[in-house]
């Protein structure tokens, strides 16, 4: 990427509204500014926490010209379209609450993406003063069991246990609808709702605003991206490859079948189904892996 003359400038990416961006010019004064952006042509492949370089074509507004490499990317797709999710973050965090109950689905396909993009994942099981809390973290046991961490929280009683996990990340909360995301934001940023109006004004319409991702400063090195709530999260953009390396219990086992090209599904001596009948690999695990090689195979 060409180096930023005086006409160009870089901007990091903290709104994306369909065709229209967000974003904050990366300038040397402290209060950075925040302008409103669109790209050239029909192209809108940009998301939340993308650096991008731009040209101002008025004090509040530019044309974004093109974006830097990304270090993560994380999107959805099924076989038509893809969405961008977020653009550089280091760490997905996987909202679910005590009730309603959660789709267990769903926590896979975010576990799925996160580990294809190489994004840390993190399980937070929100709502922990309402229902049977110990029942939900049963559910979650088999996800312990893999390594990941599992937060119990109440976003609405106390945010603090969240707070240290967050630091030196870029974290993007992501989850169904009415699991918490806004209520988590809003505890680690009290003064959002001044915020929020900010990034309207300055994208002058408002009427977008409720399908948008942000980018909030929780400080110096640590960020959020609160992302609208998912009731799919479609994965045709990962290959067998990609998908067996995904489900990390794997690993271990991956290129000990009997066949080079095992997909794991129900090939002989696969050293993947022998480890679920030895009870090394879940079977739950193995029949989420086979529904989605199912679904990329259509
Ligand atoms: N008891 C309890 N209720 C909570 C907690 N966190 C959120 N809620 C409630 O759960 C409901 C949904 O919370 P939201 O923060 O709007 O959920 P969301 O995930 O942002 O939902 P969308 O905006 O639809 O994506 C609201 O009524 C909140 O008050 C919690 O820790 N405990
Ligand atoms: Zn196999």
């Amino acid at each position: 990427m060409k180096a930023a003359t005086r006409e160009t400038q870089t901007g990091l990416v903290v709104a994306a509204y369909g065709k229209r961006y967000g974003v904050e010019l990366q300038d040397e004064s402290a209060s950075k500014r925040e302008i409103s952006c669109v790209t050239r042509g029909k192209k809108t492949d940009l998301a939340c926490g993308d650096i991008v370089n731009l040209k101002l074509t008025d004090t509040h507004e530019a044309v974004i010209e093109g974006y830097l490499p990304r270090k993560t990317l994380l999107y959805r797709s099924n076989a038509y379209r893809s969405k961008f999710l977020a653009a550089n973050v280091t760490q997905m965090v996987i909202v679910l609450a005590t009730s309603p109950s959660f789709y267990e689905e769903l926590l896979n396909r975010c576990l799925i993406a996160a580990e294809a993009a190489g994004v840390k994942p993190l399980i937070l099981l929100n709502k922990c003063d309402i229902a049977d809390k110990e029942s939900a973290m049963q559910r979650l046991a088999l996800y312990s069991s893999l390594g990941y961490q599992v937060l119990p929280l109440s976003a609405k009683e106390d945010i603090s246990p969240l707070k240290p996990l967050l630091q030196g990340h870029t974290s993007v909360l992501v989850g169904q609808s009415g699991m918490g995301k806004s209520t988590i934001t809003n505890a680690l940023l009290p003064e959002l709702g001044i915020r929020t109006q900010e990034v309207s004004t300055v994208l002058d319409s408002g009427k977008h605003t409720t399908t948008a991702a942000h980018l909030y400063h929780l400080d110096a090195n640590s960020h959020l991206i609160d992302s609208p709530g998912l009731q799919e999260f479609g994965l045709n953009h990962l290959d067998i490859e990609a998908l067996e390396h995904a489900f990390i219990e794997f690993r271990p086992y991956l290129g000990k079948c009997r066949f080079n090209n095992c997909r794991h599904l129900k090939e002989p001596d696969c050293a993947i189904s022998n480890a679920v009948n030895e009870g090394k690999v879940s079977s739950e695990r193995w029949t989420y892996f086979k529904n989605l090689v199912g679904e990329i195979d259509r």
